[in-house]
């Protein structure tokens, strides 16, 4: 594997001859694919300090916006020069689909040329100042060293959300991928060294969130947290975060409803609730895992989303054909079979998979069946409950009402979908779901310009289109007296 396979602290590749090495698996045979030397708070603090003096002593904060956004867009450029080697890279690392990852690859280009472009069209704001002779302005500067952390569902996008604007904003960073994942955040800093990011303004430390990851949180001399992952660590770092009141982004889990009127278009509402969770094997923090069926509708629904689910191709995400690969690992498998298990127990009923697969060539992967539970109440832990995998729970309703409050109820308010030709239901829908995204005939459609992110414990802050620059952002207001005067007050 042609790839640096170590940290990148201050414009050095370090960490090839550490003692401490974590194996990368191949969720698909269990093969390992690379050696990484695992990182812990010694290399985090360096790199840490890396980025602390290139933001006080370097040049890259005050370096022009437009300067900044050329050499974003070269990252961009560099990423699509070796899209098919990332591509690749991805797969091999988290068992999804090579055709899946080309996509995320595209999309992941996309988002370092759209904060490219969009580095210096924030030229500050001149206020109309209620006070004679004077200038009232405001700007926005960079935050200053960023602490990132990354998910292993979707690695390089993941990191794009976060690389990218930091970068474009002046800020300097440190980045930690998941533990399980990090090949193509590796080849990312490869590019962004090729792109000329002076050193220490951009820092990668490999390792687990435990050591790395609590040491980004909590560090003094880091200001802003941005965090991608679920909940209950999004919880440790928003504690670890209060020692010196980081800046706060928080993207985190979700259970996406995606509710199916009776006046829909069945085979668009069958395959659209297929796309909205089955891509990754259901590993998609907005994945529709929750569908809530109307009642005239439902059995014919869920038949054909049965039949179709039941043809479904499980194998390698590099055999051309195959619709659905591993999961990432034995430990998630393990998870995602206890929710099954719960939901039996729950008096769900199971409508197709709730097993591994059978085709001995699936034996060494992390393999699940597609699964579908109907008869499910909102009261249930599988309906509640974030499975993070192939698993869908089918609930009825009979009127819009219902739907919506279905819909929010739940903990989480991340994403969801409404199925109509009534626009003007789907929009009374849309205005009444309490969650970040919410699609009309469309499922987990995502792009640079909307921002991303939830309601409620689904995150806090926005990733994404004018708000995911803005995170890196402080606001500044700057006002002067042009004709100063003492006051003789005191
Ligand atoms: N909202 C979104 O945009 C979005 C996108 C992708 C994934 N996710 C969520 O991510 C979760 C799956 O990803 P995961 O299993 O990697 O999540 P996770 O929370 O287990 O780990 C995410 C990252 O946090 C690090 N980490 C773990 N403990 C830490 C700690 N105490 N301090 C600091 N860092 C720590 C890990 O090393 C990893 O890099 C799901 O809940 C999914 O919904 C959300
Ligand atoms: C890529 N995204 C954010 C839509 C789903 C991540 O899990």
């Amino acid at each position: 594997m042609n790839l640096n396979l170590q940290h990148y602290i201050n414009g050095e590749w370090i960490g090839a001859e550490s003692e401490n090495k974590r194996q990368i698996i191949n969720p698909y045979n269990q093969e390992i694919i690379a050696v990484v030397p695992e990182g812990n708070e010694s290399e985090a603090k360096a790199a840490i300090a890396a980025a602390r003096e290139a933001f006080d002593n370097g040049e890259w904060a005050t370096t022009p916006a437009t300067e900044r956004g050329a050499i974003v867009t070269k990252i961009a450029e560099l990423i699509e020069r070796d899209k098919e080697e990332l591509a690749e890279l991805e797969s091999l690392d988290t068992g999804k689909t090579v055709e899946e990852s080309r996509g995320d690859m595209v999309d992941i280009a996309g988002v370092f040329r759209y904060y490219g472009q969009l580095a210096d069209k924030d030229g500050g704001e001149l206020i109309d100042s209620p006070v004679p002779n004077s200038i009232s302005k405001v700007v926005h500067e960079p935050v200053g060293v960023c602490g990132q952390i990354t998910p292993w569902n979707y690695p390089l996008l993941q990191a794009s959300w976060k690389l990218a604007p930091a970068l474009a904003t002046g800020n300097t960073l440190i980045m930690k991928p998941s533990e399980i994942t990090p090949l193509t955040t590796i080849k990312v800093f490869e590019l962004i060294e090729e792109a000329e990011v002076p050193a220490g303004v951009a820092n990668l430390v490999l390792g687990a969130g435990a050591t790395v990851g609590a040491e980004l949180s909590s560090n003094v001399d880091v200001d802003l947290i941005s965090f991608t992952g679920g909940i209950e660590t999004g919880k440790k770092i928003m504690q670890a975060a209060s020692g010196n009141v980081k800046k706060l982004a928080l993207e985190l889990g979700g259970k996406n409803p995606n509710i199916i009127f009776a006046d829909t278009d069945l085979d668009l509402a069958v395959d659209q609730a297929m796309n909205g969770v089955f891509f990754h094997a259901g590993q998609i923090c907005s994945a529709g895992t929750r569908l809530i069926v109307e009642e005239g509708i439902h059995d014919t629904f869920v038949n054909a989303l049965v039949e179709r689910v039941k043809q479904f191709k499980l194998g390698s995400g590099f055999e051309e054909g195959t619709q659905m690969g591993p999961l990432i690992s034995a430990e998630h498998l393990a998870k995602v079979e206890k929710y099954v298990e719960t939901g039996m127990k729950e008096g769900a009923t199971l409508a197709v998979g709730g097993a591994r697969p059978e085709n001995p060539a699936l034996q060494n992967g992390f393999f699940y069946l597609p699964t579908i539970f109907t008869n499910c109440t909102t009261d249930m832990d599988i309906v509640q409950e974030e499975a993070f995998g192939p698993i869908i729970t089918v609930e009825k309703f009979s009127s819009e009402q219902e739907a919506v409050k279905l819909a929010n109820d739940s903990i989480y308010g991340l994403a969801g979908g409404v199925f109509t030709n009534d626009i003007a239901k789907a929009e009374r829908c849309a205005a009444k779901m309490r969650m970040g995204t919410v699609w009309i005939n469309e499922f987990n459609l995502y792009f640079p310009h909307a921002p991303w992110g939830g309601y409620k414990q689904s995150g806090i802050g926005r990733e994404l289109g004018k708000l995911g620059i803005e995170e890196y952002t402080e606001t500044k207001h700057i006002f002067q007296n042009l004709k100063p005067e003492p006051l003789h007050w005191f």
